[in-house]
Formats: structure tokens, sequence, C-alpha cells
């Protein structure tokens, strides 16, 4: 089975846009394997450096183990040759760590490990949580820090000299200072994502401080717009960037502010209104209101 190394996975990561495809469901939740195939078939069509499988806008905290593994073999299997794909890995440590086994099996390039759930953990709890999981798999691992799992500098340095397989950073949480001082004490040894809700918004000043890419939600409804938007961070153009912000991404995060888990329910509106639906979300997340979807649909109209 092939087995993409872990320095290639960081460097094809970091050489462009990140796509998080949604998960489709159908109106009774049940996960639409055809519908997802060939969504990712699409995207995996554009100009992407790597496609997530089951990420936060994929709900994986919403999906069974076993669905897991279906929606990272579905995507495996449909991302064109030369578009890496990158699994999941979360819950607790035990379940993080089959996952990552698993991970390599199901013809995945990279995993990415999300936030352990419902516990809060120090950060040697954490270090623990990273270490079991390089430590379960070949493949690149990227660690996502947010929520419950902030990784601080130190940590991330250790981690580095510990595991020759973390080979990436994704930051959620926006904290400068703290940013700052992981890429200053670690430079080039990770690969530096911008995973902040609509990461676009974060985008330029990120690149500032050495995040060479980005992770994109809204790429999956307005594809085009995205990779303009990516390759006008990449060129520096200030205009170019700011003109989209205030023509399409603040006014979409203005309706995305309206409740809480919309970041993925006004995706799954974006897929409906472009004739793409990815169906319902599943609980505990809620969908958009009729009236917010028009506003969104209308937002849309401007930049396709
Ligand atoms: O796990 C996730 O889905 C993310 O955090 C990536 C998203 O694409 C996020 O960056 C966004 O909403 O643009």
């Amino acid at each position: 089975m092939k087995q993409t190394a872990p320095d290639e996975i960081a460097r094809r990561l970091g050489s462009g846009l990140l796509s998080f495809p949604v998960t489709h469901f159908r109106d009774d939740l049940s996960f639409d394997e055809d519908a997802y195939r060939e969504n990712i078939a699409r995207l995996g069509g554009y100009d992407v450096a790597g496609l997530f499988a089951a990420g936060g806008t994929g709900e994986f905290f919403s999906l069974t183990p076993d669905e897991v593994g279906r929606v990272v073999r579905a995507a495996a299997a449909e991302a064109p040759d030369g578009v890496p794909v990158v699994a999941p890995a979360g819950h607790g440590t035990a379940a993080a760590v089959r996952m990552a086994e698993d991970a390599e099996r199901a013809g995945a390039d990279g995993v990415l490990l999300f936030p352990p759930y419902l516990t809060e953990a120090p950060q040697e709890g954490l270090a623990a949580h990273v270490r079991a999981v390089c430590r379960a798999t070949r493949l690149g691992v990227t660690i996502y820090s947010r929520a419950n799992a902030v990784y601080q500098d130190a940590t991330v340095a250790e981690l580095a000299d510990a595991c020759p397989n973390l080979v990436g950073f994704k930051d959620g949480v926006g904290d400068l200072e703290l940013m700052t001082r992981i890429r200053s004490r670690l430079g080039d040894r990770l690969v530096y994502v911008g995973g902040l809700p609509t990461a676009e918004t974060f985008a330029l000043p990120y690149r500032e401080m050495g995040v060479t890419t980005y992770s994109s939600a809204v790429f999956n409804f307005v594809p085009e717009f995205a990779l303009a938007f990516h390759a006008a961070v990449r060129a520096g153009d200030r205009e170019g960037v700011h003109r989209r912000l205030a023509e399409f991404v603040l006014p979409y995060c203005e309706i995305r502010n309206r409740r809480k888990g919309y970041a993925v329910g006004i995706v799954k509106a974006g897929m409906r209104v472009t004739g793409r639906s990815a169906g319902p979300v599943r609980p505990p997340l809620t969908d958009l209101t009729g009236d917010e979807t028009a506003q969104l649909a209308e937002l849309v109209k401007r930049v396709r």
C-alpha cells in the first residue's frame, strides 16, 4: 500500500489552499456516500493542496467511528491522483489512536488530530495524547489547536522533538502572541495552517506570521471565489483581499455569527443555494432558517 512520507505531506499541504468538504446526509441523517463521492471528485478537480475528509466542516464530531472509516475511504477513492487526503483522529486518546491506525489502511495521506472530547486537560496530558497518536501511524500528523486543546509553544516544541511525524500545526484559536511564539520557536519544522472558522478572514495577517496556508470551508460552494481569494493572499494583493472580504466574507460571517454552530450550517446552506445540496446538518448543530438561507443566496450571487 502507498504511504505518503510525513515530510512530503507537509510540503504539499503548505503549497496551496486546503479544502474541508462537508459530509452529505440524507433527510433521515444517514450518510449519503454516493453524493459525498461525487462532491469529492468535483472539489478535487480544482487546484487544492489537500482534502480533509470528515473535518470540523465535515461534522467529524457527529460521525460514528465506522462512519469516519467510510468517509475517509470514499474520499481516498474519489480524490484525483496527486490530491492528498487527510483523515481525522479524535475523541479520547484510545479512539484517536484507532482512527490514526486506520487512516493509512483507508488510503489517507495524513492525519488531523482533533481536540479530545468533553474533558479539559493539562499540557502534559495533551502531549501524551499527541505522542500516542503519532506513534500509531507512519503518516504525518497535524495537530488542531482549539477549544480544550490549546497547545503552548513549549509543548509544541517538545512534541516536535519527540515525534518525527508531527508535521503540522493548525490554529483554531487566533491568539496572535501564542502563534508568534510557536512560529518563532519552531520555524520551518512544521507547516502552519490557519484554521479559524471562515479562515479567509484571518488569511492576510496570518500570512505575515508565516502561516502559509489555511482551511477553506466556503470552498465547498464558491470554489472559484475561494481560489481567487487565496491567490490574492499569496500575492500579497491587499486591495484584492479587502475587496473580497467586504463583498462576501464579512457579510457571510455576520450571518454565521447569529447562532452557535452555524459555521457548519451555513456551509450546508451554501451547498443548497448553489444547487448542490449536501442535506441537513446532524444535531447538535442546526440549519439556517429560510430567511437566512435567502440572505446567503443573495450574497452568493455577488461572487458567482
Ligand atoms: O475543521 C474544520 O472544518 C475547520 O476548522 C476548517 C474550516 O474550513 C474553517 O477554517 C473555516 O470555517 O473556514
